[in-house]
């Protein structure tokens, strides 16, 4: 597998697999990678003939009091499960070489709308900064498909919204949660989780799940059924953020019993933020 560093370097690769008329499959991700994120890979190679993956922490998307610093980065480890999983080539690019003007004169992408709900409300600048990295990196790469997991619902949603609003010609692929066998999403950031809480952690899932086995049997007080969640969630040992039945398509709250539905949750543990999401 190449790793790739520079934007010539990472052009003339793709020149060289376009000439071969290869179709090419991208997953951009922020490294410290797990079987959620190899998922990825091989769904993006069981779909293209090749397979670039970006390891890029994204200095624009984090606030001024997250986790940009200590977020965990393990370059070579990555590399083996991306070699081990087929993966093509792996683009590399530091925040200079991706913002070379700083960040306050950057331009960005925003998505409105689905980009201020939920996580977007308590992260401001989150989502501008994950549509623009994403968006500099599909001008970079210019794949045929890119594929993104539905741990991040939000983040899926408003990647396409911003491919079809930028008329865009890749294909957006969505790939379903990885879990542990205890059903807790797997995410870079469960790392942070001390023993204690990564035994509490799965709780987060249960009572989604709890929520879905309600309003499959019928209850349609979604109001009133998120703040149950949420006093689980507290009593479970989180600090919780939302709770939200929300319409699968526009993200807004859930008012129609006939709506496709999805329950969005994000929730504190200790330091940790946690986010899992279900379709109904
Ligand atoms: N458990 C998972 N199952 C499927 N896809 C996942 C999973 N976790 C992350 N992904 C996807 O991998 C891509 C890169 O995500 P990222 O590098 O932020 O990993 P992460 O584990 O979600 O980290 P974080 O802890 O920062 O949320 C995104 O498209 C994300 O949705
Ligand atoms: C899509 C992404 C790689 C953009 O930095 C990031 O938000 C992520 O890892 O989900
Ligand atoms: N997977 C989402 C990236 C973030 O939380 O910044």
């Amino acid at each position: 597998m190449k790793i790739i560093n520079s934007v010539p370097a990472l052009r003339a690769q793709i020149n060289a697999w376009r000439q071969n008329g290869e179709r090419i499959a991208f997953v951009p991700t922020m490294g410290n990678l797990h079987n959620g994120h190899l998922k990825l890979v091989d769904v993006a190679k069981s779909r293209a003939d090749r397979v670039i993956v970006s390891i890029f922490v994204n200095p624009m998307q984090f606030g001024k009091n997250e986790d940009l610093d200590s977020y965990p980065r393990t370059l070579e480890a990555d590399c083996a499960g991306l070699t081990a999983h087929g993966a093509d080539a792996v683009f590399t690019p530091t925040p200079e070489l991706m913002y070379p003007r700083g960040l306050d004169v950057q331009s960005f992408v925003e998505v409105p709308l689905l980009g201020d709900l939920h996580c977007g409300a308590s992260r401001a600048g989150h989502f501008r900064g994950v549509s623009t990295i994403v968006c500099k990196l599909f001008n970079l790469v210019q794949p045929d498909i890119a594929c993104f997991g539905q741990k991040d619902y939000q983040q899926l949603a408003i990647i396409r919204q911003m491919v079809t609003d930028l008329s865009l010609p890749i294909e957006i692929i969505g790939v379903p949660t990885e879990r542990a066998t205890d059903g807790l999403a797997l995410s870079s950031r469960n790392g942070f989780l001390t023993e204690t809480e990564r035994v509490q952690a799965p709780a987060l899932h249960k009572i989604l799940q709890q929520l879905k086995a309600s309003i499959d049997a019928g209850n349609h007080n979604y109001r009133a059924l998120e703040q149950q969640a949420k006093q689980l969630l507290t009593a479970a040992g989180f600090v919780p953020d939302y709770v939200n039945i929300s319409n699968q398509h526009s993200l807004t709250l859930a008012v129609d019993a006939n709506e496709r539905k999805v329950i969005l949750a994000a929730a504190k543990l200790g330091t940790t933020r946690l986010i899992d999401n279900l379709e109904l």
